[in-house]
């Protein structure tokens, strides 16, 4: 499930993943929730995603509150343009707290890494409250795709660990995934 303030780009997020698009200007937002699935190869093993899209705004923050329970994995965005978005960060994850399993896969995404000059929040500063919370965490851009497959990936990985791994299989740590895969760090500091 996709979760942040409305704006931060979760829609275009899942377009990209889902269909490799980007929509560019067209900020239609979302109403209530929506879905789409997707089907990724994990490891030899086909995965499907089932992938919720909530509405941002305040006014639907009952609706979605109701799909907390029933998430196995949550990606929280913040705009890296938008300092306020990154400031909520602090209200989600209270809500998701008091929400979602106690076990959710839980990942902080900071997106639009590609408006460079519009940069509000620093990349250490993601960094920094990732860390406070122990979260995984990548910048992102929906319109570039940097680090979107990677996102959704290391999240399927995590979950086919969670229930189908083998003892002999090796653990699939997903913090070091991260950390390994990740791609950007020195493109996107100011
Ligand atoms: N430059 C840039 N713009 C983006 C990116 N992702 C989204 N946008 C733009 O940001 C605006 C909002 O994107 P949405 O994906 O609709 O945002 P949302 O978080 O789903 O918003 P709600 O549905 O209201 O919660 C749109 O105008 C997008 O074109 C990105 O990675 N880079």
């Amino acid at each position: 499930m996709l979760v942040g303030d409305s704006g931060v780009g979760k829609t275009c997020l899942l377009v990209r993943f889902k269909d490799g698009a980007f929509l560019a200007g067209t900020f239609i937002s979302t109403v209530g929730i929506d879905f789409r699935n997707k089907v990724l190869d994990v490891d030899g093993m086909k995965v499907k995603l089932q992938i919720w899209d909530t509405a941002g705004q305040e006014r639907f923050r009952s609706v979605t509150h109701a799909y907390y329970r029933d998430a196995h994995a949550l990606l929280l965005l913040y705009d890296v343009t938008n300092k306020a978005s990154f400031d909520n960060i602090q209200a989600w994850l209270t809500e998701i707290q008091e929400y979602a399993q106690h076990d959710v896969v839980l990942m902080l995404l900071g997106n639009k890494v590609d408006s460079a000059q519009e940069r509000a929040v620093k990349r250490e500063d993601g960094e920094k409250l990732a860390k406070e919370y122990g979260l995984p965490f990548m910048e992102t851009s929906a319109k570039t795709g940097l680090n979107v497959d990677l996102a959704f990936t290391a999240i399927a990985k995590e979950l086919k660990q969670r229930s189908t791994r083998a003892p002999s299989e090796p653990h699939f740590r997903l913090h070091d995934y991260v950390k390994r895969e990740g791609r950007g760090a020195s493109c996107c500091t100011p």
